[in-house]
């Protein structure tokens, strides 16, 4: 079988995962893709900034789409199911990316405001691939974590489960891992307010690296602007368009990027590299390997506090300092415009995750310390 393909020019590692299945590659900005893009189109492949609907698809010949990420709010799911379009995703490619990320935002926070998080409680609020993992590491770090996930505790895959309010109230860190969703019994949809921001302990942190829309923008800009709350955004209320009045605000600031590991990434095409020979009945090509990580000499970062010297090996792989300098630098005291936005994340820097990176020079006493962060020593 040869096909057709339309792919996100931001995916990576198209060519060399799909090449003996296609007989053509064209490469889409994924934001503008509109369906005479796809006049002449077998499988689509997209990011999260792709509507793909009817609209989209109507009158073209897609019969595979794939989405090289865990979210699938940009994807008309009951539209492909009824037109027999197969869909494929990629839950979990990049769960282990959002983790490291929330870690380098813990340990800026750590070095920025003395913020002992390893001894506070944190709220993770999502428990699904990234909050499950952020569960996991946040616990073996020594902290003490409650979990909202409604979803799972009802469907019986969650054994502990503290609701909303609960967890809000008690938490000093809350973080926020879940889908946007409008349907259910638990949507997310604003699921953040004034009455919920309220319940927040004073001064506590609120970190979102879920979806934007899960927060009621101009509830969040009253609790921050109050000084009740402070809070680190990933992603943003009204994406991409990113208001100066809360970007002012924010003590951390990223373009949607928690996920963007290289390693992420290319698990990402990977999936669907699995699903689309899957689906063609095809051999596939052999694996692409992500290259070497950093190579770090744990010495050189060394502090008299334990504590800070850690933190400074993680913000060594990756400091979010960076991101929010960046964003800062774009909007140049207004807004981050959404095609500034858009291209913050096209040209963003390579990261690599704690897991890739070599560390030589371990001393004893940090040895376990770095292993529970994730780092392989
Ligand atoms: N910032 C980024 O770069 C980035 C990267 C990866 C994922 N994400 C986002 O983070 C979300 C979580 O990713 P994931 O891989 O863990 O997805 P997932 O689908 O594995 O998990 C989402 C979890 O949220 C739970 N949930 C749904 N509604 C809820 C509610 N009202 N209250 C509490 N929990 C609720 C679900 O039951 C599920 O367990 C994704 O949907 C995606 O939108 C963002
Ligand atoms: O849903 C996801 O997997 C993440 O939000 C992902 O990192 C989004 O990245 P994008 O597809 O927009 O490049």
């Amino acid at each position: 079988m040869t096909l057709r393909i339309v792919a996100d020019e931001n995916m990576p590692n198209v060519e060399a995962w799909f090449a003996p299945l296609a007989s053509s590659i064209v490469r889409k900005p994924g934001r503008s893709l509109s369906s005479e893009d796809l006049a002449e189109a077998d499988v689509l492949l997209v990011r999260s900034v792709t509507r793909v609907d009817q609209a989209l698809l109507q009158g073209t010949p897609v019969k595979f789409v794939g989405s090289a990420t865990i979210g699938t709010d940009h994807i008309d799911l009951p539209y492909l199911q009824s037109n027999n379009i197969s869909f494929h995703h990629a839950p979990g490619c990049n769960a282990q990316s959002v983790c490291d990320w929330l870690l380098a935002v813990l340990s800026r926070l750590h070095l920025d405001h003395d913020l002992d998080w390893w001894q506070k409680t944190i709220g993770v609020v999502g428990a699904g691939n990234v909050g499950g993992k952020v569960v996991e590491r946040l616990k073996l770090l020594g902290c003490r974590v409650l979990v909202c996930d409604p979803l799972r505790y009802e469907a019986g895959s969650l054994a502990e489960h503290t609701h909303l309010q609960t967890l809000l109230e008690f938490s000093d860190i809350v973080c926020l891992h879940t889908p946007h969703t409008r349907d259910g019994n638990h949507p997310t949809h604003h699921m953040i307010g004034q009455a919920q921001l309220e319940k927040m302990r004073a001064g506590s942190w609120l970190i979102n690296a879920g979806r934007g829309p899960v927060i009621e923008p101009n509830a969040l800009l009253a609790a921050l602007s109050s000084g009740h709350i402070q809070s680190v955004l990933d992603v943003w209320p009204q994406e991409p368009l990113v208001p100066a009045a809360l970007l002012n605000e924010v003590e951390l600031a990223s373009p949607h990027v928690a996920g963007y590991s290289l390693e992420g990434k290319f698990e990402g095409t990977r999936m669907l590299a699995d699903a689309l020979y899957c689906w063609a009945a095809a051999e596939q090509p052999a694996k692409v390997e992500a290259p070497k990580g950093l190579s770090l000499d744990v010495r050189a970062f060394e502090c008299d506090d334990i504590n800070e010297w850690l933190s400074n090996i993680v913000l060594a792989v990756y400091d979010p300092a960076r991101d929010t300098v960046t964003m800062n630098l774009t909007a140049a005291g207004g807004d981050v415009q959404a095609e500034a936005f858009d291209q913050l994340r096209k040209s963003y820097p390579v990261r690599r995750e704690l897991a890739s990176t070599e560390l030589t020079n371990i001393p004893e006493a940090l040895l376990l310390r770095l292993e529970q962060l994730g780092f392989r020593c």
